[in-house]
């Protein structure tokens, strides 16, 4: 297996707080990698740099052995790393179709100029993006809510629209940031099924944030440990579940009843 991402040496200071302390792993093609650690370990602070949302201090991120860390977010996404957000950046007035046609302005050919007269690659690009959008929705078993508008959907749902937003773009690297929050189990077991669809069947790889222990440990092939910004552990998780200085590091904190 090659690696599709490469974090080398990263770190990440905010003013004298060291966030992220040199963190190096690889991420391999198609796999499930999380990330977890307990609260204020810098997990968020790493996504933000592999997504190039954050500059780092020093280190650097690759992606297909480019270097991405320190570019423009949407130059990122354009090359296929594509972060997702909680709910709250969904459209909420757009119907579900809607939000993911406008969600893949990234992959536009015609001009804005193009757009505004109606050019032939506009409108080109306007039929691709439906008949790309009514794939996704079909992928994600979304065909009855495709015409609901976000603001009504439940949770589980919006979830599942943030996620066909971030695959609009038809990226190579999804990185989730805690999508199994705030959801009972009927739902995380719901869209734990969803995103190994996601890799499974779109060759998508799956980086992602999260504190519920159980889900983290059932979707992921590996995860990586971090804790006051240092990485302490990188393994499976039997691995990982078995790690004393993990097991010491979620016992310390507040987040002890984390189940591992
Ligand atoms: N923009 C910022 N300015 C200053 N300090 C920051 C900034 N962003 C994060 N930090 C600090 O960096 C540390 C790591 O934060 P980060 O949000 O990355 O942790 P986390 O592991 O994602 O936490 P949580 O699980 O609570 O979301 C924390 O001490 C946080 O206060």
């Amino acid at each position: 297996m090659s690696h599709l991402l490469e974090v080398r040496h990263v770190t990440r200071k905010f003013g004298g707080l060291t966030a992220n302390s040199d963190i190096s792993f690889n991420v391999n093609e198609n796999e499930i990698l999380s990330v977890i650690g307990p609260n204020g370990a810098g997990k968020s602070t790493l996504f933000k740099m592999i997504s190039s949302f954050l500059p780092t201090t020093t280190g650097e991120v690759l992606f297909k052995g480019e270097r991405i860390s320190n570019l423009k977010p949407h130059v990122v996404a354009r090359k296929g790393v594509v972060r997702t957000f909680q709910e709250t950046t969904i459209f909420k007035s757009m119907t579900v179709r809607e939000s993911i046609i406008v969600a893949q302005h990234l992959r536009a050919r015609a001009s804005l100029a193009g757009y505004f007269w109606g050019s032939r690659m506009a409108h080109e690009d306007v039929d691709s993006f439906g008949r790309y959008a009514d794939d996704l929705i079909e992928f994600l078993g979304m065909t009855e809510i495709a015409n609901e508008q976000a603001s009504n959907l439940p949770q589980g749902n919006l979830r599942a629209l943030g996620i066909a937003i971030g695959l609009a773009t038809d990226p190579k690297v999804l990185l989730l940031d805690e999508p199994f929050a705030g959801m009972n189990h009927d739902e995380t077991m719901k869209m734990v099924n969803l995103v190994r669809k996601v890799r499974d069947d779109r060759g998508v790889t799956v980086l992602l944030v999260e504190h519920d222990m159980p889900a983290v440990m059932n979707i992921s092939d590996r995860i990586v440990v971090l804790n006051f910004g240092e990485m302490i552990a990188e393994g499976t998780p039997a691995e990982i579940q078995n790690n004393e200085k993990v097991i010491e590091a979620y016992l310390g904190s507040a987040d002890d009843e984390i189940g591992i």
